[in-house]
């Protein structure tokens, strides 16, 4: 059993990794942490290194952090790893009005975990990802922009929100994303056992 320090302050994201990992062979286990990271301007994966690698100092220990974008494509990918300001800002409506006038309402959710091996090593990233529409919100208002992406699987009529956790967690890009994470992660615990 191997078990990595998931350092977020956002509890709805550590709900869904400790329920997508319980789901899972219960090889790999998580531990939080809240420690305040600023994050950069940048791509999703400069976001991600940067912000893992100030985790990692400010630890002094390997571990594990998290960025979520949301990609319109009628905006050449914008908010992308902003979208935290956007819907802080904007709302679900205004998001939605933001793509009035253009004729996309295609988006990707973008998952990018960073793992650190330790303060001042290079970080290695897992990304995973989920296709969907935005449209005007349906279901419970109880994660970020949940009621407003629609995936294109599972029918592709329900919004994340409207799904159950169990089935969001089986196509989310948290779980795509995770899945790697978990894979490398279960692979080195079994390559450090045979070293020893
Ligand atoms: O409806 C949603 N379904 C999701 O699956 C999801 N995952 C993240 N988010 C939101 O998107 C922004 C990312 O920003 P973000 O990656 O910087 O996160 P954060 O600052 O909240 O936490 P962290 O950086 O401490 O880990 C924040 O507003 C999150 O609430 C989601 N909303
Ligand atoms: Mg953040």
């Amino acid at each position: 059993m191997t078990s990595f320090v998931f350092v977020t302050g956002n509890a709805n994201k550590l709900k869904e990794v400790q329920a997508i990992l319980a789901a899972g062979n219960g090889d790999i286990t998580v531990t939080s942490q809240s420690v305040d990271v600023p994050e950069i301007q940048g791509t999703t994966q400069e976001v991600a290194i940067a912000k893992v690698k100030v985790a990692a100092e400010k630890l002094g220990s390997p571990c594990v952090t998290e960025d979520t974008a949301l990609c319109f494509e009628a905006l050449g990918g914008l908010p992308g790893p902003y979208i935290k300001d956007f819907l802080g800002n904007l709302g679900h409506e205004g998001l939605n009005n933001m793509l009035k006038g253009f004729n996309s309402t295609k988006a990707t959710a973008l998952c990018t975990f960073a793992y650190s091996p330790g303060p001042g090593q290079e970080p290695i990233l897992f990304e995973g990802s989920t296709e969907g529409n935005i449209v005007p919100a349906r279901g419970p208002n109880a994660f970020g922009w949940d009621p407003i992406f629609q995936p294109v699987e599972l029918g592709g009529n329900r919004t994340y929100a409207e799904m159950a956790g169990e089935e969001k967690n089986k196509i989310s890009h948290r779980y795509r994303a995770l899945e790697k994470l978990r894979a490398y992660l279960s692979e080195k615990a079994q390559k450090e056992k045979k070293d020893n």
